[in-house]
Protein backbone atom coordinates (compact mmCIF):
# COMPACT_ATOMS: atom_id res chain seq x y z
CA UNK A 1 0.00 0.00 0.00
CA UNK A 2 1.06 3.41 -1.03
CA UNK A 3 -0.08 7.01 -1.30
CA UNK A 4 1.77 9.72 -3.36
CA UNK A 5 0.61 13.27 -2.74
CA UNK A 6 0.48 15.26 -5.90
CA UNK A 7 1.10 19.07 -4.63
CA UNK A 8 -0.15 21.64 -6.71
CA UNK A 9 -1.37 24.36 -4.32
CA UNK A 10 -5.21 24.59 -4.05
CA UNK A 11 -5.73 21.73 -6.73
CA UNK A 12 -3.65 18.51 -4.85
CA UNK A 13 -4.29 15.19 -4.33
CA UNK A 14 -3.89 11.63 -3.07
CA UNK A 15 -3.35 8.86 -4.91
CA UNK A 16 -3.66 6.04 -3.07
CA UNK A 17 -2.57 2.57 -4.51
CA UNK A 18 -3.63 -0.46 -2.54
CA UNK A 19 -4.80 -4.51 -3.26
CA UNK A 20 -9.20 -4.83 -2.47
CA UNK A 21 -9.04 -0.61 -3.19
CA UNK A 22 -12.34 -0.70 -5.34
CA UNK A 23 -14.42 -1.72 -2.26
CA UNK A 24 -13.15 0.57 -0.39
CA UNK A 25 -13.61 3.71 -2.06
CA UNK A 26 -17.26 4.65 -0.96
CA UNK A 27 -15.75 5.77 1.97
CA UNK A 28 -12.85 7.52 0.73
CA UNK A 29 -14.44 9.54 -1.74
CA UNK A 30 -17.49 10.11 0.86
CA UNK A 31 -14.42 11.90 2.78
CA UNK A 32 -13.83 14.32 -0.12
CA UNK A 33 -16.91 15.36 -1.10
CA UNK A 34 -20.27 16.68 0.14
CA UNK A 35 -21.81 15.52 -3.51
CA UNK A 36 -25.42 13.82 -3.24
CA UNK A 37 -24.86 12.25 -6.85
CA UNK A 38 -22.22 10.41 -8.63
CA UNK A 39 -22.17 9.73 -12.42
CA UNK A 40 -19.66 7.06 -13.17
CA UNK A 41 -18.19 7.09 -16.52
CA UNK A 42 -17.12 3.71 -17.52
CA UNK A 43 -17.16 1.73 -21.23
CA UNK A 44 -19.14 -1.38 -22.11
CA UNK A 45 -16.17 -3.90 -21.25
CA UNK A 46 -15.37 -2.35 -18.04
CA UNK A 47 -18.95 -2.07 -16.92
CA UNK A 48 -20.13 -6.14 -16.88
CA UNK A 49 -16.84 -7.04 -14.95
CA UNK A 50 -16.81 -3.72 -12.30
CA UNK A 51 -20.21 -2.03 -12.54
CA UNK A 52 -22.12 -3.78 -10.11
CA UNK A 53 -19.52 -3.40 -7.47
CA UNK A 54 -18.58 0.35 -7.87
CA UNK A 55 -22.80 0.71 -7.84
CA UNK A 56 -23.11 -0.96 -4.55
CA UNK A 57 -19.93 0.71 -2.86
CA UNK A 58 -21.13 4.48 -4.03
CA UNK A 59 -24.45 3.38 -2.75
CA UNK A 60 -23.58 1.85 0.55
CA UNK A 61 -21.58 5.35 1.34
CA UNK A 62 -24.80 7.09 0.51
CA UNK A 63 -24.59 8.76 -3.03
CA UNK A 64 -27.58 8.83 -5.33
CA UNK A 65 -25.47 6.71 -8.01
CA UNK A 66 -25.79 6.74 -12.24
CA UNK A 67 -23.52 4.45 -14.28
CA UNK A 68 -22.69 5.66 -18.07
CA UNK A 69 -20.88 2.99 -20.33
CA UNK A 70 -19.47 4.28 -23.40
CA UNK A 71 -18.32 2.17 -26.34
CA UNK A 72 -15.27 0.66 -25.63
CA UNK A 73 -12.13 1.94 -27.49
CA UNK A 74 -10.65 5.08 -29.16
CA UNK A 75 -13.01 5.65 -31.61
CA UNK A 76 -15.24 6.90 -29.00
CA UNK A 77 -12.87 9.61 -27.47
CA UNK A 78 -14.67 12.58 -29.70
CA UNK A 79 -17.41 15.04 -29.34
CA UNK A 80 -20.12 13.37 -30.40
CA UNK A 81 -19.55 10.48 -27.55
CA UNK A 82 -18.86 13.79 -24.75
CA UNK A 83 -22.22 15.25 -26.07
CA UNK A 84 -23.75 11.95 -25.14
CA UNK A 85 -22.18 11.97 -21.56
CA UNK A 86 -23.02 15.75 -20.88
CA UNK A 87 -26.80 14.37 -21.88
CA UNK A 88 -26.91 11.66 -19.47
CA UNK A 89 -25.25 14.21 -16.41
CA UNK A 90 -28.26 16.46 -17.62
CA UNK A 91 -30.62 13.80 -17.06
CA UNK A 92 -29.38 12.60 -14.25
CA UNK A 93 -29.81 16.46 -12.75
CA UNK A 94 -26.34 16.72 -11.82
CA UNK A 95 -25.75 20.17 -10.01
CA UNK A 96 -22.49 22.13 -9.52
CA UNK A 97 -21.82 20.17 -6.22
CA UNK A 98 -22.22 16.56 -7.98
CA UNK A 99 -19.65 14.73 -8.59
CA UNK A 100 -18.15 12.41 -11.49
CA UNK A 101 -16.50 9.14 -11.08
CA UNK A 102 -14.35 7.59 -14.05
CA UNK A 103 -13.99 3.81 -13.78
CA UNK A 104 -12.13 3.00 -16.41
CA UNK A 105 -8.77 3.11 -18.68
CA UNK A 106 -7.54 5.87 -20.52
CA UNK A 107 -10.35 6.34 -22.80
CA UNK A 108 -13.18 7.05 -20.59
CA UNK A 109 -10.76 8.42 -18.53
CA UNK A 110 -9.94 11.35 -20.59
CA UNK A 111 -13.21 11.79 -22.33
CA UNK A 112 -15.17 11.44 -18.61
CA UNK A 113 -12.54 13.90 -17.03
CA UNK A 114 -13.12 16.41 -19.76
CA UNK A 115 -16.90 16.16 -19.45
CA UNK A 116 -16.24 17.26 -15.77
CA UNK A 117 -13.76 19.96 -16.47
CA UNK A 118 -16.59 21.39 -18.34
CA UNK A 119 -20.00 20.07 -17.55
CA UNK A 120 -21.32 23.61 -16.00
CA UNK A 121 -17.94 25.09 -15.84
CA UNK A 122 -16.51 22.17 -13.61
CA UNK A 123 -17.93 19.61 -11.10
CA UNK A 124 -15.41 17.50 -9.07
CA UNK A 125 -14.10 14.51 -10.42
CA UNK A 126 -12.18 10.98 -9.30
CA UNK A 127 -10.60 9.07 -11.31
CA UNK A 128 -10.56 4.85 -10.45
CA UNK A 129 -7.91 3.31 -13.82
CA UNK A 130 -8.83 0.19 -14.59
CA UNK A 131 -6.10 -0.52 -17.16
CA UNK A 132 -2.05 -0.53 -16.56
CA UNK A 133 -1.85 2.52 -18.60
CA UNK A 134 -4.57 4.79 -16.99
CA UNK A 135 -2.93 3.61 -13.21
CA UNK A 136 0.59 4.78 -14.64
CA UNK A 137 0.07 7.59 -16.71
CA UNK A 138 -3.28 9.18 -17.48
CA UNK A 139 -5.27 9.16 -13.93
CA UNK A 140 -2.32 11.07 -13.08
CA UNK A 141 -1.61 15.12 -14.08
CA UNK A 142 -4.90 16.31 -15.05
CA UNK A 143 -4.74 15.96 -18.89
CA UNK A 144 -8.10 15.48 -20.06
CA UNK A 145 -9.18 15.69 -23.29
CA UNK A 146 -10.76 14.12 -26.97
CA UNK A 147 -9.95 13.64 -30.13
CA UNK A 148 -10.75 15.73 -33.05
CA UNK A 149 -10.80 14.14 -36.49
CA UNK A 150 -7.78 15.81 -37.36
CA UNK A 151 -5.48 14.82 -34.10
CA UNK A 152 -4.90 13.69 -31.22
CA UNK A 153 -6.17 15.25 -28.08
CA UNK A 154 -7.04 18.42 -29.65
CA UNK A 155 -9.82 19.53 -27.42
CA UNK A 156 -9.15 19.01 -24.52
CA UNK A 157 -8.27 21.06 -20.44
CA UNK A 158 -5.57 20.95 -17.85
CA UNK A 159 -8.60 19.68 -14.88
CA UNK A 160 -6.91 17.77 -11.54
CA UNK A 161 -9.18 15.24 -10.12
CA UNK A 162 -10.01 15.40 -6.26
CA UNK A 163 -8.29 12.00 -5.49
CA UNK A 164 -6.68 8.59 -7.85
CA UNK A 165 -7.82 4.90 -6.31
CA UNK A 166 -5.66 2.51 -7.78
CA UNK A 167 -6.32 -1.08 -7.21
CA UNK A 168 -3.59 -3.60 -8.95
CA UNK A 169 -6.19 -6.18 -8.53
CA UNK A 170 -8.66 -4.49 -11.04
CA UNK A 171 -5.40 -5.32 -13.74
CA UNK A 172 -6.48 -9.38 -13.24
CA UNK A 173 -9.13 -9.21 -16.05
CA UNK A 174 -7.07 -7.35 -18.88
CA UNK A 175 -6.71 -8.75 -21.86
CA UNK A 176 -2.53 -9.15 -22.16
CA UNK A 177 -2.35 -6.74 -25.13
CA UNK A 178 -3.38 -4.05 -22.98
CA UNK A 179 -1.27 -5.15 -20.28
CA UNK A 180 1.76 -4.36 -22.91
CA UNK A 181 0.17 -1.54 -24.29
CA UNK A 182 0.11 0.29 -20.90
CA UNK A 183 3.87 -0.98 -20.14
CA UNK A 184 5.32 1.19 -22.97
CA UNK A 185 4.51 4.15 -21.01
CA UNK A 186 6.29 2.71 -17.95
CA UNK A 187 9.37 1.64 -20.54
CA UNK A 188 9.02 5.71 -21.46
CA UNK A 189 9.90 6.48 -17.45
CA UNK A 190 12.67 4.66 -17.91
CA UNK A 191 13.64 6.19 -20.22
CA UNK A 192 13.28 9.29 -19.82
CA UNK A 193 14.33 9.56 -15.98
CA UNK A 194 14.49 6.29 -13.93
CA UNK A 195 16.91 4.13 -15.18
CA UNK A 196 16.34 1.88 -12.23
CA UNK A 197 13.21 1.17 -13.63
CA UNK A 198 14.53 0.32 -17.23
CA UNK A 199 16.39 -2.00 -15.85
CA UNK A 200 13.67 -4.06 -14.23
CA UNK A 201 12.34 -4.60 -17.81
CA UNK A 202 15.84 -5.84 -19.02
CA UNK A 203 15.99 -8.27 -15.87
CA UNK A 204 12.44 -9.87 -16.91
CA UNK A 205 12.35 -13.34 -18.33
CA UNK A 206 8.87 -14.04 -17.97
CA UNK A 207 5.17 -12.60 -17.52
CA UNK A 208 5.16 -14.26 -13.69
CA UNK A 209 8.48 -11.94 -13.23
CA UNK A 210 6.30 -8.44 -14.47
CA UNK A 211 3.52 -9.89 -12.09
CA UNK A 212 5.82 -9.84 -9.12
CA UNK A 213 7.21 -6.85 -10.18
CA UNK A 214 4.06 -5.10 -11.07
CA UNK A 215 3.67 -2.66 -8.17
CA UNK A 216 6.70 -1.90 -7.68
CA UNK A 217 6.49 -0.78 -11.72
CA UNK A 218 3.45 1.26 -10.91
CA UNK A 219 5.32 3.19 -8.05
CA UNK A 220 8.02 4.29 -9.88
CA UNK A 221 5.97 5.81 -12.53
CA UNK A 222 3.58 7.25 -10.62
CA UNK A 223 6.30 8.71 -8.77
CA UNK A 224 8.26 10.31 -11.71
CA UNK A 225 4.51 11.20 -13.18
CA UNK A 226 4.31 13.25 -10.07
CA UNK A 227 7.20 14.89 -9.86
CA UNK A 228 7.53 16.42 -13.25
CA UNK A 229 3.68 17.72 -13.40
CA UNK A 230 4.77 19.49 -9.58
CA UNK A 231 7.12 21.01 -11.84
CA UNK A 232 5.12 22.29 -14.82
CA UNK A 233 1.82 21.49 -14.38
CA UNK A 234 0.98 23.29 -17.88
CA UNK A 235 3.43 21.63 -20.37
CA UNK A 236 5.05 24.45 -20.78
CA UNK A 237 8.40 22.71 -20.48
CA UNK A 238 9.96 20.28 -18.48
CA UNK A 239 6.39 17.88 -18.62
CA UNK A 240 6.78 17.82 -22.57
CA UNK A 241 9.51 14.95 -21.58
CA UNK A 242 6.47 12.99 -20.79
CA UNK A 243 5.57 13.14 -24.54
CA UNK A 244 8.81 10.80 -25.30
CA UNK A 245 7.71 8.58 -28.18
CA UNK A 246 4.45 10.60 -28.80
CA UNK A 247 5.16 13.12 -31.20
CA UNK A 248 5.25 9.74 -33.81
CA UNK A 249 2.70 7.96 -31.46
CA UNK A 250 -0.07 9.99 -32.19
CA UNK A 251 0.48 10.25 -35.85
CA UNK A 252 0.73 6.67 -36.31
CA UNK A 253 -2.67 6.27 -34.37
CA UNK A 254 -4.82 9.13 -36.36
CA UNK A 255 -2.84 7.74 -39.85
CA UNK A 256 -5.14 4.41 -38.86
CA UNK A 257 -8.00 5.79 -37.96
CA UNK A 258 -7.28 4.57 -34.04
CA UNK A 259 -8.47 1.35 -35.46
CA UNK A 260 -4.85 -0.77 -35.79
CA UNK A 261 -2.31 0.11 -33.10
CA UNK A 262 -2.73 1.76 -29.33
CA UNK A 263 -1.57 4.43 -28.00
CA UNK A 264 1.30 2.53 -26.07
CA UNK A 265 2.11 0.69 -29.65
CA UNK A 266 2.04 4.14 -30.91
CA UNK A 267 4.66 5.37 -28.37
CA UNK A 268 6.60 1.75 -28.83
CA UNK A 269 7.23 2.81 -32.10
CA UNK A 270 7.51 6.93 -32.00
CA UNK A 271 10.15 6.06 -29.30
CA UNK A 272 12.32 3.43 -31.22
CA UNK A 273 12.36 4.86 -34.60
CA UNK A 274 13.04 8.29 -32.99
CA UNK A 275 16.11 6.82 -31.32
CA UNK A 276 17.08 5.11 -33.77
CA UNK A 277 17.49 8.25 -36.07
CA UNK A 278 18.81 10.09 -32.91
CA UNK A 279 21.58 7.76 -32.31
CA UNK A 280 22.62 7.52 -35.73
CA UNK A 281 22.73 11.91 -35.40
CA UNK A 282 25.16 11.50 -32.73
CA UNK A 283 22.83 12.60 -30.21
CA UNK A 284 21.77 9.81 -28.48
CA UNK A 285 24.59 7.50 -26.69
CA UNK A 286 25.63 4.39 -29.17
CA UNK A 287 23.48 1.22 -28.23
CA UNK A 288 20.41 2.93 -26.96
CA UNK A 289 18.05 2.04 -29.62
CA UNK A 290 19.45 -1.61 -29.12
CA UNK A 291 18.58 -1.42 -25.32
CA UNK A 292 15.20 -0.03 -25.74
CA UNK A 293 14.16 -2.04 -28.99
CA UNK A 294 15.36 -5.50 -26.69
CA UNK A 295 12.80 -4.43 -24.01
CA UNK A 296 9.79 -3.26 -25.91
CA UNK A 297 10.26 -6.44 -28.21
CA UNK A 298 10.16 -8.76 -24.70
CA UNK A 299 6.85 -6.72 -24.16
CA UNK A 300 5.58 -7.46 -27.57
CA UNK A 301 5.50 -4.00 -28.63
CA UNK A 302 5.88 -2.87 -32.47
CA UNK A 303 9.24 -0.80 -32.90
CA UNK A 304 8.46 0.12 -36.73
CA UNK A 305 6.20 0.70 -39.06
CA UNK A 306 5.88 0.08 -43.40
CA UNK A 307 4.22 3.81 -43.55
CA UNK A 308 6.83 6.29 -45.76
CA UNK A 309 7.82 9.27 -43.47
CA UNK A 310 6.09 12.03 -45.54
CA UNK A 311 2.48 10.05 -44.90
CA UNK A 312 2.68 10.63 -41.22
CA UNK A 313 4.65 14.09 -41.24
CA UNK A 314 1.25 16.96 -41.77
CA UNK A 315 -0.04 14.46 -38.80
CA UNK A 316 2.64 15.82 -36.84
CA UNK A 317 2.02 19.06 -37.76
CA UNK A 318 -0.92 19.25 -34.97
CA UNK A 319 1.43 18.18 -32.38
CA UNK A 320 0.72 20.46 -29.54
CA UNK A 321 4.74 20.72 -29.40
CA UNK A 322 4.94 22.93 -32.22
CA UNK A 323 4.94 26.81 -31.99
CA UNK A 324 4.22 28.44 -35.26
CA UNK A 325 7.68 26.62 -37.49
CA UNK A 326 8.67 25.41 -35.28
CA UNK A 327 8.58 21.74 -32.83
CA UNK A 328 9.83 20.31 -29.71
CA UNK A 329 11.39 16.27 -30.02
CA UNK A 330 11.79 14.61 -26.56
CA UNK A 331 15.32 13.11 -27.51
CA UNK A 332 17.32 10.43 -25.12
CA UNK A 333 20.66 11.56 -24.27
CA UNK A 334 21.05 8.08 -23.03
CA UNK A 335 18.62 5.61 -20.79
CA UNK A 336 17.63 7.74 -18.25
CA UNK A 337 17.83 10.91 -19.68
CA UNK A 338 16.18 13.51 -22.29
CA UNK A 339 16.31 16.09 -23.39
CA UNK A 340 13.95 19.27 -25.28
CA UNK A 341 15.18 19.81 -28.93
CA UNK A 342 13.68 22.82 -30.72
CA UNK A 343 14.02 22.05 -34.73
CA UNK A 344 12.21 23.98 -37.67
CA UNK A 345 9.18 21.91 -38.99
CA UNK A 346 11.42 22.05 -42.22
CA UNK A 347 13.30 19.83 -40.89
CA UNK A 348 11.22 17.18 -39.34
CA UNK A 349 12.21 15.19 -42.43
CA UNK A 350 15.95 14.19 -40.91
CA UNK A 351 14.67 13.27 -37.73
CA UNK A 352 11.30 10.81 -38.75
CA UNK A 353 12.63 8.52 -40.68
CA UNK A 354 10.08 5.07 -40.85
CA UNK A 355 11.54 3.09 -43.57
N1 LIG B 1 -4.33 12.03 -19.82
C1 LIG B 1 -3.12 11.52 -19.92
O1 LIG B 1 -2.15 12.00 -19.31
C2 LIG B 1 -2.91 10.30 -20.77
C3 LIG B 1 -1.74 9.55 -20.61
C4 LIG B 1 -1.58 8.41 -21.40
C5 LIG B 1 -2.58 8.02 -22.28
N2 LIG B 1 -3.71 8.77 -22.38
C6 LIG B 1 -4.81 8.33 -23.25
O2 LIG B 1 -5.31 7.09 -22.72
C7 LIG B 1 -5.94 6.38 -23.76
C8 LIG B 1 -5.52 4.92 -23.74
O3 LIG B 1 -5.88 4.37 -22.50
P1 LIG B 1 -6.08 2.80 -22.31
O4 LIG B 1 -4.97 2.08 -22.97
O5 LIG B 1 -6.36 2.56 -20.90
O6 LIG B 1 -7.34 2.51 -23.25
P2 LIG B 1 -8.86 2.10 -22.99
O7 LIG B 1 -9.50 2.95 -21.99
O8 LIG B 1 -9.46 2.02 -24.33
O9 LIG B 1 -8.71 0.62 -22.37
C9 LIG B 1 -8.14 -0.41 -23.16
C10 LIG B 1 -9.09 -1.62 -23.26
O10 LIG B 1 -9.11 -2.31 -22.02
C11 LIG B 1 -10.46 -2.50 -21.58
N3 LIG B 1 -10.40 -2.52 -20.12
C12 LIG B 1 -10.15 -1.49 -19.30
N4 LIG B 1 -9.98 -1.90 -18.04
C13 LIG B 1 -10.17 -3.25 -18.05
C14 LIG B 1 -10.11 -4.25 -17.06
N5 LIG B 1 -9.75 -3.99 -15.79
N6 LIG B 1 -10.40 -5.53 -17.42
C15 LIG B 1 -10.70 -5.83 -18.72
N7 LIG B 1 -10.73 -4.92 -19.71
C16 LIG B 1 -10.46 -3.64 -19.38
C17 LIG B 1 -11.23 -1.38 -22.21
O11 LIG B 1 -12.59 -1.67 -22.31
C18 LIG B 1 -10.54 -1.27 -23.57
O12 LIG B 1 -11.06 -2.25 -24.43
C19 LIG B 1 -5.58 7.07 -25.06
O13 LIG B 1 -6.67 7.82 -25.51
C20 LIG B 1 -4.44 7.99 -24.66
O14 LIG B 1 -4.37 9.12 -25.48
C21 LIG B 1 -3.89 9.89 -21.65
O1 LIG C 1 0.88 13.86 -19.01
C1 LIG C 1 1.55 14.24 -19.98
O2 LIG C 1 2.00 15.39 -20.05
C2 LIG C 1 1.82 13.33 -21.11
O3 LIG C 1 2.32 13.76 -22.15
C3 LIG C 1 1.47 11.89 -20.95
C4 LIG C 1 1.22 11.14 -22.24
O4 LIG C 1 1.52 9.77 -21.98
C5 LIG C 1 -0.22 11.20 -22.71
O5 LIG C 1 -0.41 10.33 -23.79
C6 LIG C 1 -0.81 12.55 -22.98
O6 LIG C 1 -2.21 12.46 -23.12
C7 LIG C 1 -0.29 13.18 -24.25
O7 LIG C 1 -0.64 14.52 -24.23
P1 LIG C 1 -0.66 15.47 -25.49
O8 LIG C 1 -0.50 16.82 -24.87
O9 LIG C 1 0.48 15.10 -26.39
O10 LIG C 1 -1.97 15.26 -26.15
ZN1 LIG D 1 0.84 8.57 -23.63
Amino acid sequence: MATVKVNLGKDSYEIEIERGLLDRVGEKIRALTKAEKIAVITDDHVEPLYGERIRKVLTEAGFDVRVIAIPAGEASKNMKVLSDVYDALSEFNMSRSDALVTLSGGVPGDLGGFAAATYMRGIPFFQIPTTILAQIDSSVGGKVAVDLPSGKNLAGAFYQPKGVFIDPDLLKTLPTRYVHDGLAEAVKYGCIGDRELFEIFEALETEEDLEKHIEEIILHSVLQKTRVVEEDEFDTGKRQVLNFGHTIGHAVERYFHYSTFTHGEGVAIGMSLLTEQTEKMGLTEKGTASRLIRVLHKLSLPTSIGVPAEDLIPQIMHDKKRRGKKITLVVLKKIGEAELLTISTDELSRYIVTE
